[in-house]
């Protein structure tokens, strides 16, 4: 925080003046209206921002007459959507900052209400209903109606998605205290996941003939495996392969989320095999190879979705897709990446050997066989060697290292992804999004992504997340009510190994 009183003097006439810029840029009012200059703070010293909001947000019309009060005119909408698009960042936050405070709820008549209310408990049920729907309706934040009117301009919802992705960083970042805002993000999640509820989304395959800046955007987008090219973006779209996407009618052209499907003979442990740089293109004949259908890649584009769940969505209205064109198809399973893995190991690593207990982690043999492999001189402490290599991942270049060190890592990678948590839920956001949705931990895969990538994020391990689709919405339901992991017998194994060979 900025403690200097000149500083803060210096930086509030900076601020003054930008936005005085601002309101010079801003497009004449419409309406007939003659220019409305935002002038230099008033003689109330009330500031630029504050004249504005008691100029775009309309008072809450009275119980009465809420739902016969005529919408604003579209040009408050579009000022202010102009007025936030020209502010710098941290001005975003001050300005939502009050907008939080200043246009939500009006506390006192909350109050007033919630009196009234236990007032008329003895009195007859009309009475009390009607008593609850007024306090009901006095909890609507001013700026809720703000956003619905502001939805009804072109390029509004696109604008809200976006101050909703402002918001998140703020929330993430810590950048304003002020409690308002977690209210206004939650009204205004609340908003975007009714207008992109899943019967308002449109299914959009995508393929090599979908227009250019659709592969474009599906191509800048794509978030797990990084698009090498033109050609691997085609191969991607081509024979054996599936891309979907959602749209929505207020935000055209724009692919919402966009999930990769492989469709394969049997549930791949190995993502080289879905994207190597070679794969010839043989066209998609022999039905008997496709038995599987594999979400390789999944990726939200908007940062101010976040919550609305749309991959959840997506993943199941793909699962039906596949099941009307290949209706013997019957195993739906991602090969997940487990990003983070790496560094929790690198921080159980450091952690073990601060408490001296490095060699709990493997077992005496174990330790033995990777100092063979790793012809190391005595003095290194064997924990330290071992950081060193998962730092560097030079490991992988020796088979007798890759065998020591394999049932070792698949155990640690089965207890990060199972047993580790935030919250009571896994640790690992891609757990916690597959397990979300229903899936299975089915399968942890050794060497299933032997990229530098995939070597530096997780070791090279994958993992499958299965769809059985009758176990999903239970599957759902225990982990989201109970945090219960739903996991085969591999991974329990795995995790029972670690249990017994690692004394967390
Ligand atoms: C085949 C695969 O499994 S690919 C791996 C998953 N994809 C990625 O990691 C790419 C980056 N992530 C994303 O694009 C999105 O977060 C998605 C598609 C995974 C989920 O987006 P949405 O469907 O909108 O779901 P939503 O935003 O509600 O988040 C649901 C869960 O996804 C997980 N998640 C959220 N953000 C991320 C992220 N940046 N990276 C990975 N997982 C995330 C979290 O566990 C979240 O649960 P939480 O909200 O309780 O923390």
């Amino acid at each position: 925080m900025i403690s200097n009183p000149l500083t803060r003097a210096v930086r509030s006439r900076v601020r003054f003046w930008r936005h005085r810029a601002v309101f010079k840029a801003l497009p004449e009012a419409s309406g007939g209206g003659s220019r409305r200059w935002y002038s230099a703070p008033s003689r109330r010293g009330v500031s630029v921002m504050e004249e504005i909001l008691a100029r775009v947000v309309a008072p809450l019309p009275s119980y009465e007459t809420r739902d016969k009060s005529p919408p604003p005119p579209e040009s408050t909408s579009l000022e202010f959507m102009n007025y936030y698009r020209g502010l710098e960042k941290e001005d975003k936050v001050d300005f939502l900052s009050k907008l939080s405070q200043e246009c939500g709820v009006d506390h006192k008549t909350v109050s007033e209400l919630a009196t009234k209310l236990l007032d008329t408990q003895r009195r007859d049920q009309a009475t009390i209903l009607q008593a609850e729907d007024r306090l009901r309706y006095s909890l609507t934040p001013r700026y809720k109606q703000l956003f619905s009117h502001v939805s009804r301009v072109e390029g509004g919802v696109k604008f809200l998605v976006d101050l909703r992705a402002d918001l998140l960083e703020i929330l993430t970042s810590k950048a304003s205290e002020n409690p308002h805002i977690r209210d206004l993000n939650g009204t205004l999640k609340s908003l975007l996941s009714k207008w992109f509820a899943v019967g308002l989304l449109r299914l959009e395959r995508i393929t090599w003939q979908s227009p250019c800046e659709i592969l474009q955007k599906i191509s800048q987008y794509e978030a797990v495996h990084p698009v090498r090219n033109w050609t691997d973006l085609k191969r991607r779209v081509g024979p054996y392969r599936r891309c979907y996407a959602f749209t929505h009618a207020a935000m055209p052209g724009e692919p919402l989320v966009v999930l990769h499907v492989a469709l394969t003979e049997d549930i791949s442990d190995n993502i080289q095999s879905i994207v190597r740089e070679f794969a010839t293109l043989d066209a998609e004949e022999d039905i008997n190879k496709i038995n599987s259908a594999i979400f390789y890649s999944i990726s939200s584009t908007q940062a101010g979705l976040q919550g609305v769940e749309l991959g959840n969505y997506l993943i199941k209205r793909v699962v039906r897709e596949l099941q009307s064109e290949f209706p013997h198809m019957a195993q739906f399973s991602s090969l997940s990446p487990i990003p983070g893995f790496c560094s929790w190991l690198q921080g159980l690593l450091s952690q073990y050997r601060k408490e001296g207990r490095g060699a709990d982690l493997l077992s005496e043999q174990e330790w033995r066989e990777v100092e063979q492999a790793l012809d190391s001189d005595a003095g290194t402490p064997p924990v330290d060697s071992l950081r060193k290599l998962i730092a560097t991942g030079e490991w992988t270049r020796s088979e007798k290292l890759c065998l020591a060190l394999e049932p070792v890592l698949m155990r640690l990678c089965a207890w990060y992804l199972y047993g580790e948590k935030r919250r009571g839920f896994a640790l690992n956001p891609v757990a916690n999004f597959h397990l979300q949705n229903g899936a299975t931990m089915w399968r942890i895969n050794w060497r299933a992504d032997t990229s530098p990538r995939g070597v530096a994020n997780s070791c090279g391990i994958m993992v499958n997340y299965r769809y059985f689709l009758n176990e999903t919405t239970n599957n759902s339901v225990l982990y989201l009510q109970n945090k219960a992991v739903a996991a085969s017998q591999q991974v329990l194994g795995l995790v029972s190994q670690f249990q017994k060979n690692s004394k967390l």
